[in-house]
């Protein structure tokens, strides 16, 4: 069985509904195949559901600050609200009807299964053949990785998809990995009274990041009472019915949880979904694109497929691009550059552009400066709960910032500012020219901006 389209969008995630919905209002008849949810990992087993949590987690952090602050506060944490807001008000019980109704509202023609390239420009779902007239969106993101520790795949761990539905907290909970998956919910959890043991690999947390953001993000877990351990490797797993025991190296006596939440970072399916047929490597990590999001004639790629920071806003941004080369419309390439990050820990950490030793490693003359925020005059009005820091990290040559990380009390919010000067490489000597309201969070930009000299 054969069916037309001018395009074939294969997974409706953030990346792939923006591409079908955009081209379908712009007039092309677009097929969007999804084999779950329309949506994808975002709404429902990942940003908005962990947020959600985070969201009722800073509440209590800050009860209980206010008791240093206010007076007398007395909160008993009830996980039932989180889980009921997760289900009812965010992935209405994880089912994507509404989703679905605006991508079809827009006239995209949804069609419900497992989308697999043919060949160039054909894409089978069940028994039907889907040829496009003018190519293929791959959009099918990316799914957890799984270590391969001893004994680990005969167990009931959780990932993402099980940690998002949970409606009883565990008494505690072992987390495999320290990204940022593994810190924000290990936070969020102990904030609840789950006795929460991180195992990290690496020599810290948020290995992709500064290491004073890894080392506070240690420090802020610590103090909520996780239990962190760094460059330590999972070796064995068992479960014995009621709980999980991971051996880890050099020890004798195995780390105990009731459950186990493996958080060691994502991978692609490449095979599972025949790239082989467009020439591409079955085998590989990610499907690489030219800066218009193009990965061979007539095929495009976005999001966490192309495997150049899985973020939704990566996501969506990729996406404006693949649809503005589909369209024929002349516009700006992809440029990574000032790629913002957020990891909603408290304190949050937020960075853009290059680290330090990226800058180094790129052969730039480097100079950079770090003001902790408890130093600023909001950081000290702010009392406790005021950890963080403002990193920058500048091009000498060029007189411009190429990296910034801001962690603290809305250092998501904060690094807006920072993300312009790196996109816009914005001189440095206008930076410290201009007026910073007082007293902020943001203000202790100005005294790392001086500091570079
Ligand atoms: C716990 C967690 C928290 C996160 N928090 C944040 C955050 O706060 N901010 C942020 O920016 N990012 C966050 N992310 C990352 C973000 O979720 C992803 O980067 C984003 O969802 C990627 O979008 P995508 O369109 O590439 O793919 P996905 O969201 O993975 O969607 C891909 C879709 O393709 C479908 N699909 C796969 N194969 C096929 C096939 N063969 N045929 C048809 N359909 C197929 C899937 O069913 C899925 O619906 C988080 C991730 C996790 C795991
Ligand atoms: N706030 C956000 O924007 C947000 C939140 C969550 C996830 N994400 C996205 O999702 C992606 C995936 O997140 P993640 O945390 O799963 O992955 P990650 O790759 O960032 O981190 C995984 C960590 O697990 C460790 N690890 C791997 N195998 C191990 C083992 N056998 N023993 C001990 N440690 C091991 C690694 O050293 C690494 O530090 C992120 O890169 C990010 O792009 C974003």
């Amino acid at each position: 069985m054969g069916e037309q389209a001018d395009v074939v969008v294969v997974g409706l995630g953030p990346g792939g509904e923006h591409v079908a919905g955009a081209l379908a209002e712009a007039g092309l008849d677009v097929v969007g195949v999804e084999a779950e949810l329309v949506g994808g990992e975002c709404p429902y087993w990942a940003c908005v559901p962990s947020k959600i949590m985070i969201r009722a987690g800073n509440s209590l952090a800050e009860a209980r600050r206010a008791a240093i602050l206010a007076g007398t506060v007395e909160v008993s944490a009830d996980w039932g609200r989180v889980a009921d807001r997760i289900r009812e008000e965010a992935t209405d019980g994880w089912n994507d009807r509404a989703a679905a109704g605006r991508l079809t509202a827009k006239g995209v023609r949804l069609v419900r299964g497992r989308g697999r390239l043919t060949g160039p420009r054909r894409v089978a779902v069940g028994e039907t053949v889907y040829e496009a007239r003018r190519g293929v969106v791959l959009a099918t993101g990316s799914r957890p990785r799984i270590p391969a520790v001893d004994g680990l795949a005969a167990t009931p761990y959780w990932t993402n998809r099980d940690v998002m539905k949970v409606e009883q907290l565990p008494a505690s909970l072992l987390v495999l990995g320290g990204g940022p998956v593994g810190v924000e919910i290990a936070q969020v959890f102990a904030w609840f009274g789950c006795a929460v043991t991180v195992i990290e690999g690496g020599e810290r947390l948020l290995s992709r990041e500064e290491p004073e953001a890894g080392e506070l993000a240690a420090a802020a877990l610590r103090a909520d009472g996780v239990s962190v351990l760094t460059g330590v490797r999972a070796e064995r797993v068992e479960h014995d019915g009621a709980g999980f025991a991971v051996w880890v190296q050099g020890e004798q006596e195995p780390l105990r949880g009731q459950r186990l939440l493996v958080a060691a970072g994502r991978g692609v399916d490449l095979a599972g979904i025949g790239v082989a047929a467009v020439g591409l490597d079955p085998a590989a990590r990610s499907v690489p694109t030219d800066a218009r999001m193009r990965a061979g004639d007539g095929l495009w790629a976005v999001g966490d497929i192309t495997g150049v920071g899985a973020f939704t806003h990566m996501a969506t941004y990729q996406a404006q691009i693949a649809v503005g080369d589909i369209l024929g419309r002349p516009g700006p390439t992809a440029d990574y550059r000032a790629l913002p990050r957020v990891t909603f820990t408290d304190p949050e950490i937020a960075a853009v552009g290059l680290t330090e030793q990226q800058a180094r490693e790129q052969g730039l003359r480097v100079r950079t400066s770090l003001v902790p925020i408890d130093s600023s005059t909001r950081g000290f009005i702010h009392g406790p709960g005021n950890d963080g820091f403002v990193k920058l990290v500048a091009d000498v040559d060029r007189g411009v910032l190429v990296g910034a990380t801001s962690a603290g009390p809305a250092g998501g919010e904060v690094l807006y500012g920072l993300a312009v000067a790196v996109h816009a490489q914005v001189p440095v000597t206008s930076l410290q020219h201009m007026i910073y309201a007082y007293p902020t969070f943001h203000r202790a930009v100005l005294p790392a901006l001086e500091a570079l000299h």
